[in-house]
């Protein structure tokens, strides 16, 4: 990312260099003619106060633009930085998302955001300094090159230092960094896992020992750090005055040198002193900089939503067209203490047709929430294919091919703004008779198309999606079960009226359930074991079977 965006910005960064040198040149002039001043007295002095006001004018004039472009900089940085990650994490396939893991996905979007984003910040101040401190040292030489020499030895040594110091830094910046991952996650644990937490004393101690465990560590390291920051300080100042020092009390000793020149020398050296000051604290910050853009990249997000997405056709009941998985396979495969742990469902083929409902059974584990996962693009297939209305499905389509769904899964994230089919906000009238239907009028209302409420109970939560689900009005709706919270009043409403609705509208439904007693409210059933899918006999056909064997007796 760091790459890409030196380049977006690159004329900004090259008008930075000749700016921030103009500047150090305009700096050097002031302290030139103040030095002229106080080494030549004030009757022999070559410039007067008129040079001195214009020298003064041009340096705020360069300072302002500089600081102008600054802010522009950082502020556009700091919005495209942020606006890259959200792309970029949307367009991340759930897999990779999965894989990552929540708690480092926030770490990243809350910690290095802020820190990445202080890197355009930082920079072009450090141009500045950098340029300010080359100018003083071209102004010594004019000085004196044989003072300088003494000059240079002085801070070549410090300079070697401090770069020592801050490369000292960088492991424990990194190792900081990586543990704030865990911290994040156990801070999750912390507030999701506060019942259990609050009930049982024990665990609650040892949870919060290992949280201070790795606390204890990140202080250990940051104060070594720390220190590691005051020591590069109090030298460079040390450094500066040691080098004054030697200016005043050695230098005439050691070559020949005039009053006027040491008087100029001093108070260069004490203007640079800010500009030393800075270069260090800056570096420490790129160090940091530097550490939050590497811990963006191995997150491994897409880099952007994949271009040329080319449109598939809907899905609907007049055209009777088919959504069918040929051979499909899809393998999760983790390794535990050097043993590869694997699951794998499918091969599978299957045949989903609009206006019919399809139930999928099967025991915990078994592959079933996996399967919707696939059904639906969330998880492209390893091996097989997925076709809709016979065109097959591929990177190219996929997009297009994940606009035909609206899925409900166990954990679903419950969005409070009702929208249509085409992503625009809906009626409020429409969405208050839904609520009505759906015995939720007492408890929620919506205005402007925004839900006024959320925290409800986990029956009730899952009867707000399938409203949003019924006014995102997609053609393949797929349910995990949704029906296991449900009390048996609104259980029965599910299976006898709602799964028949959607079945009227010419909907593709495919229903992830354990409640044998309406498995005849599926048009198909089958069963998933160990990734394997067998089909089973429901109620309505073998109730067909029967009465039509009874017609031919
Ligand atoms: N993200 C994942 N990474 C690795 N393995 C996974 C992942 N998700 C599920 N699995 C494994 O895949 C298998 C099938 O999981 P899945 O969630 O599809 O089962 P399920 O039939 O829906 O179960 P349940 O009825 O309990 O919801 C399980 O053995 C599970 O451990």
């Amino acid at each position: 990312m760091l790459t890409s965006l030196y380049f977006k910005y690159k004329w900004y960064l090259i008008f930075t260099v000749p700016m921030s040198l103009l500047l150090g040149m305009a700096s050097m002039s002031v302290i030139a003619i103040i030095s002229d001043a106080l080494g030549n007295g004030l009757d022999n002095m070559q410039y007067g106060p008129v040079v001195f006001f214009c020298a003064i004018g041009l340096l705020f004039l360069l300072g302002l633009g500089n600081e102008l472009l600054r802010a522009r900089l950082s502020a556009r940085v700091s919005y495209d930085i942020q606006q890259r990650m959200i792309a970029r994490v949307s367009a991340t396939s759930l897999e990779q998302v999965e894989r990552v893991g929540l708690p480092k996905v926030i770490a990243t979007m809350t910690q290095d955001l802020t820190v990445a984003v202080r890197y355009f910040h930082v920079l072009p101040e450090l141009c500045v300094n950098i340029a300010i401190v080359l100018c003083g040292v071209a102004f010594m030489a004019y000085l004196s090159l044989p003072v300088l020499g003494l000059v240079a030895a002085c801070l070549l040594l410090t300079g070697v230092v401090i770069t020592l110091l801050v490369l000292g830094t960088h492991k424990d910046r990194v190792s900081i960094r990586e543990q704030l991952d865990t911290v994040m996650g156990h801070y999750q644990s912390l507030v999701k896992g506060a019942k259990e937490l609050t009930l049982n004393r024990h665990r609650q101690r040892y949870f919060t020992g290992r949280l201070t465990g790795i606390l204890a560590d990140i202080r250990g390291r940051t104060q070594r750090v720390l220190s590691l920051l005051a020591w590069m300080e109090s030298w460079g100042q040390l450094a500066i005055f040691a080098i004054l020092g030697t200016i005043i009390f050695l230098a005439s000793h050691l070559v020949p040198v005039s009053g006027e020149i040491i008087v100029g020398f001093v108070i260069t050296l004490l203007f640079l002193l800010e500009p030393i000051e800075v270069i260090i604290s800056h570096l420490d910050e790129l160090v940091q900089a530097k550490v939050a853009f590497d811990k963006i990249d191995k997150l491994k997000l897409a880099e952007a939503i994949p271009q040329g997405q080319t449109d598939l056709p809907l899905l609907t009941h007049s055209q009777g067209k088919t959504l069918s998985l040929h051979d499909v396979v899809y393998r999760y495969e983790r390794e535990d203490d050097g043993q590869v742990k694997a699951f794998q469902l499918g091969p599978l083929s299957l045949q989903l047709q609009p206006g019919e409902v399809t139930l999928i059974i099967g025991g915990n584990g078994t592959g079933k929430s996996t399967l919707l996962k696939v059904i639906c693009g969330l998880y492209p297939p390893q091996s097989g294919q997925l076709q809709i209305a016979g065109q097959p499905v591929c990177a190219q389509n996929m997009a297009a091919f994940r606009d035909h769904f609206s899925l409900i899964m166990p954990d679903f994230c419950l969005f409070e703004d009702v929208l249509d089919a085409n992503g625009q906000p809906c009626e409020d009238a429409e969405v208050a008779a839904m609520l009505t239907q759906l015995k939720l009028d007492k408890v929620v209302s919506c205005k402007n198309a925004v839900l006024d409420k959320l925290e409800l109970s986990q029956g009730q939560r899952k009867r707000l999606a399938l409203l949003l689900m019924y006014f995102e009005s997609r053609p393949i709706v797929l349910l995990d079960e949704w029906a296991a919270d449900q009390d048996p009043t609104f259980k029965r409403i599910f299976y006898k009226e709602i799964l028949p609705s959607l079945k009227a509208q010419g909907k593709t439904v495919v229903v992830v359930s354990h409640d044998e007693r309406y498995f005849d409210s599926a048009d198909k059933v089958y069963k998933l074991d160990e990734g394997r899918l067998q089909p089973m006999l429901t109620k309505s056909v073998i109730n067909a079977d029967q009465s039509l064997s009874q017609h031919t007796a």
